[in-house]
């Protein structure tokens, strides 16, 4: 098991630089999953990592070792990809074995190490099966037993569950992390899917643009946003965001047209500050009477809550309230925040203030 550094990496394809100055530390153990949209270089990160791609600009260490021009063979790491990568002809037995066949491992320890792997994966009775005759799931177990075999010291895994319906997504999540849990080795997990995000890493990292925009715990991100951006992107629905300005007569106090929010004593803006006050959906309750004035676009029923669509002022909000609080369109709402529920930003930078 080993650490992961990256230190001030940049990476160009041509001429075109598509990360800058990436800092991050991985400690031994650790799961981290690299999560952003589409294009944001995590992909490229795990694949520098991996060896699969040059570093351009910075060092990268695993276990201590600067590893920039150590082959990917050389480097003890395993890569599960999106697409499992198994081989069409062979059974699952040998798709698991296979490195270690290479790598002319005795006969009877390889034996011992796919049925090690099988076992804690649920594949023993599917050992004699090609990847052909298996579930999407299982064919998912099986790449993951190949990276398990190799006993390497860093996990990578690229989008490995993006091609699973919901329900096998939901149920290899945990999997995932209940094998992290059993093995503890050091894995980075690229996702631009946040539910997975959350629920299975120690660490976050959030990258846009080809940059990091925060590292934090799941609980860090989504209670200290650092950014807008951060804000928007962790959460679903996403927060709801009012631009404004912060007056600060007695009780600060943020406003906007037909929105009017007391703000915590000790917030960190100043009077006249131009600020973008963010509200998660979850912290907006709704009323009758007082509060923030409103009318009902649409009510959406999601199972077990409902999603009020309003129009405040000038802005479109929504709130997820209990299910039984559904309105027609039209009717006039209240919605209310706590103060210690707000998000405020720097209109101007978008970085988080206080
Ligand atoms: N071989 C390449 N040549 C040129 N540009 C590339 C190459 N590979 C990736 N890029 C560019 O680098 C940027 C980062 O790509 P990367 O695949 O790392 O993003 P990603 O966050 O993993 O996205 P996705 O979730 O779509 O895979 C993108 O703008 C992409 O177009």
């Amino acid at each position: 098991m080993a650490t992961v550094e990256y230190k001030n990496i940049a990476k160009v394809f041509g001429n075109v630089e598509v990360m800058r100055d990436i800092s991050l530390s991985i400690a031994d153990r650790e799961f981290v999953v690299l999560l952003g949209p589409s294009g944001c270089g995590k992909t490229t990160l795990l694949r520098m990592t991996a060896g699969l791609e040059t570093v351009t600009k910075g060092d990268l260490f695993i276990a201590d070792k600067r590893v920039n021009d150590v082959h990917p063979r050389d480097r003890n790491i395993a890569m599960v990809f999106q697409n499992y990568a198994l081989y069409p002809t062979m059974k699952v037995f040998d798709n698991i074995g296979f490195s270690l066949e290479v790598a002319k491992v005795p006969k009877a320890e390889i034996r011992k190490k796919v049925e090690w792997a099988a076992e804690i994966l649920n594949l023993t009775p599917y050992l004699d099966r090609y990847p052909k005759e298996l579930s999407g799931g299982q064919r998912q177990r099986v790449a993951m037993g190949r990276a398990m075999v190799r006993e390497a010291e860093v996990f990578l895994f690229d989008e490995p569950l993006s091609n699973l319906d919901a329900k096998l997504r939901a149920h290899m999540r945990l999997e995932i992390r209940q094998l992290h849990n059993r093995l503890g080795t050091t894995t980075i997990y690229v996702t631009h899917d946040q539910i997975e995000a959350m629920t299975m890493a120690d660490k976050i990292v959030l990258m846009h643009a080809g940059k990091i925009m925060q590292i934090g715990t799941p609980d860090e991100v989504y209670e200290r946003p650092n950014s807008k951006y951060v804000a928007d992107f962790i959460g679903s629905p996403s927060m709801n965001f009012f631009e404004g300005t912060v007056e600060a007569a007695g009780v600060p106090r943020f406003v906007a047209e037909g929105v009017s929010i007391d703000l915590s004593p000790g917030v960190g803006a100043k009077a006249g500050q131009k600020v973008i006050l963010g509200v998660r959906p979850n912290d907006l309750g709704i009323s009758d009477a007082g509060g923030i004035k409103g009318e009902v676009v649409l009510c959406e029923t999601t199972g077990a809550d409902m999603q009020v669509h309003a129009r405040v002022g000038a802005f479109e909000t929504v709130a997820v309230v209990p299910r039984g609080e559904r309105r027609a369109p039209g009717s006039p709402v209240s919605l209310s925040v706590q103060p210690d529920k707000v998000h405020l930003f720097d209109a101007a930078t978008e970085q988080r203030i206080g």
